[in-house]
């Protein structure tokens, strides 16, 4: 097995992590569990900032919330220096109620609304990255309404196509997000915005997919902005003071999976961009990127119960969890594949192959093809790994199955940081039938 983090098995021969016995959390918290190993994550976000550091390049590392998003998180990333990535009105309510420091919140988002714009220009947040001509009108008329002005970034999309799943592309031309930078979309995008007193053009900002593995796409990507940078400080006298290269680092989900460590994804990047800002005789703007599967995904994984299992004679064994898509949509979406031992015995070899099913109504929720797995039976803690990116952050309520709770471990410690949601949860919102509509009864 391949051991993330503090993860390791105890003298009970279970699977710790943090320090922690997962057969522990499973009985204290239940399961499905989501826990989180936040040394790992602090790990992380210390090894970005160094790099940076290292390269002696003037950076703001910001955490994509979208990843994994809860008051905690947040604060654990405020407690790193991290600034934060929002993309929604409830993310930025969140991380408000986190207590985080505003002006180091940038707001994402195709289809910003009104009111989210409202609130985050009451909140005074750091930046917007403005990503239509739509947003450009209702942010600046917003901003005048109230008086305000706005720091902001434009979003392009440099044209690249990063090699990972096609519902997690971007940068590409055919793309819902940013200002085409090849089309002129992106020029026309910043002559607007540099004539509008409300808005104070930052810089530009792009992200080219997500769950990528290799440096030559963001090289690309920069090269494509950094060369339009030099042609605009010639036409309009624009320097760009922040580059927002975006997210998108890849992380190993399982043995097939071969990422960079986090630090030579910027090591490489930044290297070239220094380079290119010497050849275009531009100042070196800040550098800004926003992981989120790199800074959360190996860190958290998820305990199951092992409950009923179906065999198919000559076909397959289906063992089914107390979860499934509705925890973990991943592998319904992107046929996402993951990692996973009986929490029990994690080291014990394996002896059969199982598929683990989930428990939802839905033939396509499976967990994991074909695992490699040994004894097991019913009562079992299943841990699958490097669920802690768009694990929980996309949990539903399916089925109407409650979402489960999440735990930080840390040190020989487990702090409970979201509570399962109960039935009562799930009909919170209900309404009863007021009017009977022809009923017969
Ligand atoms: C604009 C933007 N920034 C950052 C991220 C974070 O990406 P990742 O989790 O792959 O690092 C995303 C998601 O893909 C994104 O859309
Ligand atoms: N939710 C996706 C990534 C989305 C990226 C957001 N731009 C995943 O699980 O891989």
């Amino acid at each position: 097995m391949h051991f993330y983090g503090t993860s390791s098995v105890n003298d009970k021969g279970h699977l710790t992590i943090g320090g922690v016995d997962t057969i522990e959390l499973a009985k204290e918290f239940g399961t499905p569990l989501y826990v989180y190993d936040t040394q790992l994550i602090r790990e992380r976000a210390r090894g970005f900032k160094q790099t940076f550091d290292q390269l002696g390049v003037t950076s703001q590392v910001a955490y994509a919330s979208k990843a994994f998003s809860s008051i905690a998180m947040i604060q654990l990333i405020d407690q790193e220096g991290l600034s934060l990535d929002v993309v929604s009105g409830g993310e930025l309510y969140t991380a408000l109620k986190a207590g985080f420091n505003p002006e180091k919140i940038h707001f994402h988002g195709n289809n910003k609304s009104a009111e989210e714009i409202a609130m985050a220009l009451d909140a005074d947040i750091g930046c917007f990255v403005v990503d239509n001509f739509h947003e450009i009108n209702l942010l600046s008329g917003i901003c005048k309404e109230k008086g305000k002005t706005a720091s902001i970034l434009l979003r392009v999309t440099p044209g690249i196509e990063a090699h990972t799943h096609d519902y997690i592309l971007t940068g590409q031309e055919d793309s819902k997000f940013g200002f085409d930078l090849q089309n002129g979309q992106a020029e026309e995008a910043l002559v607007k915005t540099l004539d509008l007193q409300q808005l104070h053009v930052l810089g530009l900002h792009c992200h080219i997919g997500s769950q990528i593995f290799e440096t030559t796409g963001f090289i690309m990507a920069a090269e494509k902005m950094i060369e339009k940078m030099s042609v605009w400080k010639q036409k309009y006298n624009f320097s760009a003071e922040v580059l927002n290269l975006g997210g998108g680092f890849g992380i190993r989900y399982t043995k097939d999976d071969e990422p960079l460590a986090p630090g030579k994804y910027v090591e490489d990047i930044i290297t070239r961009v220094k380079s290119l800002m010497d050849e275009y005789q531009l100042t070196m703007p800040e550098i800004w990127i926003e992981p989120g599967r790199s800074l959360t995904g190996d860190a958290g994984t998820t305990l199951y119960t092992v409950g009923s299992s179906k065999h198919v004679p000559e076909v397959r064994n289906y063992l089914a969890v107390d979860g499934g898509m509705s925890d973990n949509i991943r592998p319904a979406l992107y046929n996402a594949r993951y990692e996973a031992v009986i929490a029990n015995r994690p080291e014990a070899k394996p002896e059969s192959v199982v598929s683990i099913a989930g428990k939802c109504c839905e033939s396509g929720d499976m967990l994991i093809w074909d695992l490699p797995i040994t004894m097991h039976s019913s009562g079992d803690v299943l841990a699958v790994f490097c669920t802690g990116a768009y694990g929980y952050a996309m949990a539903n309520n399916y089925n109407r199955i409650p979402r489960p709770a999440v735990v930080f471990v840390e040190n020989g410690e487990a702090e409970l940081v979201i509570e399962r949601e109960n039935y009562e949860d799930l009909i919170r919102h209900d309404l009863p039938l007021k009017v009977q509509h022809g009923g017969q009864k």
